[in-house]
């Protein structure tokens, strides 16, 4: 299960958005734990917080700082501490981790290692940092967009109100991942900048700290970052309930006191305008969530691009890139067995080069044979135009990653067939559509396609990706 179907299932669980901070810090331990042994009167106190709290908070965020404080010993406290937590329920751990040299090895120890479910990140380092997170299918990271520290406020808000850098972070770490791997961190006391970033960010979860700051807003804070189900949020126990000794009482009390608030908006539904395209699932497309990945990956662009044909088109499709996200590259080729799984053949070809790992990772996962089509023969060795071994007579399938023209995939039918070799169908991830699949069939091939371009930009739209003008920019080309 992934974080956030785990995050999910506890916030109906236990009706709750709140969270708590497992902090052994020395300095907010109440009296009653102090001992001789600080470890031992933290272990105590951490216990005592996670027993009265399981069952009325939807997450825990440990702070791995106040860990690595107390050396070794703070260290194998947080082991204890993440062995008795309760399996259902995830951990945050609040790391702000922004080194990239060691973003690969740290991010394998917290998620596999740890066994953490989610983590926090600085943005500054950018998507390089965070990628080596984002490879871990079922786990998650809070970008910090924001925090409510009055020194941050000359570089959050830079270079202007109207246009702050806190913003650009959002928008920015939308394109990093989706919204089941990507949710954001924001400390915040003013409600116009939390809808602000709602505003921008509307299907993302947002961890949202500090809100405890100014008390009265509260309710302001919940109005304006709650989503039109009640939730999108999560929201921080107050440090000081945690030394509370009716700590199991006042969270309960918190927790209706939020829970009220997400009823008014629940049934006031004055966001629903900005949440409807994204929780509408009447006619949604098979492969949605695969469409939103693959865009928010950067491999569907828009904007005015040249085509190889030296056609402008408002788009571009750049599916190179999903050799670099193997989990989005193993839903592409589940996609492409989706329909290989219907049609007879005796090996693949990969249409070089976009295409070559798509129809390496096919031939792995069908066990079957792969040859492709050279796009230029060498003047040495062995001057082959198709390498890999095969028979005369065989039926073969050709993969490429996008129909445009057709051209590039009709020439490598072409050479495979020159070589003796069967060829009758084509199979993509992408359909330009424009009549592609007809030149195809008057040449004497049956094209199959996962998505054409117009139902992607449907999705874009739906879902709130692509505003209007891309969108028509499209529909009119
Ligand atoms: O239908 P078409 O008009 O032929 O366009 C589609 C082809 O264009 C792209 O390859 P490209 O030629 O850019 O080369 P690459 O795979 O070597 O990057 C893409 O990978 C397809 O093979
Ligand atoms: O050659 C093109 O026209 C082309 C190739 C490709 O990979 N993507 C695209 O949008 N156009």
């Amino acid at each position: 299960m992934n974080f956030f179907d785990k995050l999910h299932n506890n916030i109906s669980q236990n009706q709750s958005l709140l969270f708590v901070g497992l902090d052994p810090n020395p300095e907010m331990m109440p009296a009653f734990y102090q001992s001789e042994d600080v470890i031992t009167g933290l272990w105590n106190w951490l216990q005592f917080i996670i027993s009265e709290t399981s069952d009325f908070v939807c997450a825990y965020k440990p702070t791995l700082g106040f860990y690595e404080a107390l050396g070794v010993p703070g260290l194998e406290l947080l082991h204890k501490i993440l062995a008795v937590v309760p399996k259902y329920i995830p951990i945050i751990l609040d790391a702000k981790h922004s080194d990239l040299n060691t973003s690969t090895i740290f991010a394998r120890t917290v998620f596999t290692e740890w066994q953490i479910d989610a983590i926090t990140l600085s943005p500054y380092t950018g998507q390089d940092h965070v990628a080596p997170f984002l490879v871990y299918p079922d786990k998650a990271v809070f970008i910090l967009c924001c925090t409510s520290n009055l020194g941050a406020k000359t570089l959050q808000h830079y270079p202007s109100n109207e246009s702050p850098l806190y913003l650009q972070v959002v928008k920015e770490s939308k394109n990093w991942g989706t919204p089941e791997q990507l949710g954001l961190e924001v400390g915040t006391t003013n409600p116009d900048i939390l809808g602000f970033i709602r505003a921008t960010a509307p299907e993302r979860i947002i961890m949202v700290r500090s809100i405890w700051e100014e008390e009265n807003n509260f309710s302001q804070i919940l109005k304006v970052g709650l989503n039109s189900n009640g939730d999108g949020l999560l929201i921080p126990v107050p440090q000081d309930m945690l030394a509370s000794p009716k700590l199991s009482e006042e969270i309960q009390s918190l927790r209706s006191q939020i829970n009220h608030v997400r009823n008014e908006v629940i049934s006031d539904g004055s966001t629903c305008s900005v949440w409807l395209p994204d929780v509408c699932l009447l006619n949604q497309h098979p492969q949605h969530d695969l469409i939103l990945q693959l865009y928010d990956i950067g491999c569907i662009m828009f904007g005015n691009f040249v085509q190889a044909s030296g056609a402008v088109f408002p788009y571009y499709i750049d599916l190179r890139k999903i050799i670099s996200n193997p989990q989005i590259f193993n839903q592409v080729l589940s996609a492409y067995e989706e329909i290989l799984i219907n049609l007879r053949f005796d090996r693949l070809a990969g249409i070089p080069y976009g295409s070559l790992p798509t129809a390496t990772g096919l031939a792995l996962r069908l066990h079957c044979p792969m040859i492709f089509p050279r796009k230029e023969v060498k003047a040495h060795g062995t001057r082959k135009l198709i390498e890999g071994n095969f028979c005369p007579g065989e039926t073969v399938v050709v993969i490429d990653d996008i129909l445009i023209s057709g051209k590039s995939v009709m020439e490598g039918a072409e050479k495979l067939k020159s070589a003796g070799l069967n060829v009758n169908d084509i199979v993509v991830l992408i359909d330009h559509e424009q009549g592609v699949q007809d030149r195809l069939i008057e040449n004497g091939y049956q094209g199959h396609a996962v998505f054409t371009i117009s139902e992607i930009t449907n999705t874009l739209y739906l879902s709130g990706r692509i505003n209007e003008e891309q969108f028509l920019a499209f529909s009119e080309r």
